[in-house]
Formats: structure tokens, sequence, C-alpha cells
């Protein structure tokens, strides 16, 4: 059967940054540490993100307006969210010896995102990047540059399928896009 564009995406991805497994080892060892503070660190992720790219904030109607991360982070909108994206990024870290299962959670997440949110994909990029950014602060003695790299194979995992997901679904860009 002739593959979809998503699916050539995926195993480009393969090809070039696939998670060795002592990367693999890594990536659970300091997850682990990151997920026993799930919630605060997901809402720090969170508010970072919607501080620096605040027309993100165009897709939860509870804050779409609001400029105080202080109260943003009260709403349960966020707050859900937070617990929402933690723990597909645990489904992902848990079964990252499981390729199949990988691409099935992040499809639903693209899915999801793109039929139902709405979502603009690059936002995706954005928020991978600040996810990162914050794990790397906040954990920082144990991001040495080798789980740093490690890491950002993660960071281009996910945003690799969930962009082959939005399109497999047909995403295209809203002619009025801001993007
Ligand atoms: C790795 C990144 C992300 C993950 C794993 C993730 C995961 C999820 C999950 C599991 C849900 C709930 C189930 C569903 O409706 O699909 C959800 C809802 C949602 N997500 Fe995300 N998300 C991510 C990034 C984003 C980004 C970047 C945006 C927008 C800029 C966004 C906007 C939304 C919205 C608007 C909802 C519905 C919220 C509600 O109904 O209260 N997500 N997300």
């Amino acid at each position: 059967m002739e593959k979809v564009q998503g699916e050539m995406e995926i195993e480009r991805w393969e090809r070039s940054e696939e998670l060795s497994d002592a990367e693999k080892k890594v990536i659970q060892e300091t997850w682990s540490r990151v997920y026993t503070n799930c919630e605060d660190v997901g809402v720090s992720i969170l508010i970072r993100f919607f501080v620096k790219f605040p027309s993100a904030k165009q897709y939860f109607s509870q804050f779409k307006h609001m400029e105080d991360p202080l109260e943003m982070e009260r709403t349960p909108q966020l707050r859900k969210h937070a617990r929402r994206v933690m723990g597909a990024v645990n489904t992902v870290v848990e079964n990252i010896n499981d390729s199949e299962k990988v691409s099935s959670v992040l499809a639903l997440v693209g899915k999801a995102h793109a039929l139902k949110h709405k979502v603009e994909p690059v936002y995706f990029k954005f928020f991978t990047g600040v996810m990162l950014e914050v794990i790397a602060e906040e954990y920082a003695n144990d991001f040495t540059p080798e789980v740093q790299r490690a890491w950002t194979k993660v960071k281009s995992l996910i945003y690799t399928h969930v962009t082959a997901a939005y399109k497999e679904v047909g995403w295209v860009q809203y002619p009025n896009s801001t993007m």
C-alpha cells in the first residue's frame, strides 16, 4: 500500500534521530523525577508558554483575555491541560520502547488538536521547545549535555508525530492565520 506523507516523515525521523537504548534509559530516568512533580512542572511549562507566546491563549476560553500569569494559573482549564499534557508525555516516555504505541498516542493528540481544537501545528514546535527549556532549568543538575541531546530527540519525536497526524487529517493552514 502507498505510504501517506505522515508515515514517510516518521520514517525519515526514525532514520535520522532514533534514540539509542542508553538514551531511552536516560529519558525514563530524568522523566521519573520530573513526573513526581507532575502538576507543578506542567503548570510552569504552560505559564511560560503562554507568556512567551500569548497568541496561544486564543484556544482557551477561560483565560484567553488574561495577562496576569498568577490569575491564569488559577483557572481550572489551565491546570487541567497541564495534567493532560503531562499525562500524554508520560505515556510516551513509559512506552518509549514501543514505537507503535508512541505513534498512536501522538497521532491521537495531533488529530484531536487539529480537528477538535483547531490549534495551528506550529504551536507544538513552540510548546515542545518551552517544555524542554523549563525542565532543563528546573532539573539543571540532571541535564548534562548528553541528557539534553536525548531530550532534544524526544522533542522532535513529539513534533514529528503530531504534525504527521495533522497532515494525515488534511490540515490546511487557514488563510487568515497569524503564523
Ligand atoms: C505536547 C503537547 C500537548 C499535549 C500532549 C496535549 C494534550 C492534550 C490532551 C490530552 C487534551 C485533552 C483531550 C483532548 O481534547 O484532546 C488536550 C486538550 C486541549 N489542548 Fe492540548 N496538548 C498539547 C499542546 C497543546 C497546545 C500547544 C495547544 C494550543 C496552543 C493545546 C490546546 C488544547 C486545547 C484548546 C484543549 C481543549 C481544552 C479544554 O477543552 O479545556 N494543546 N491537550
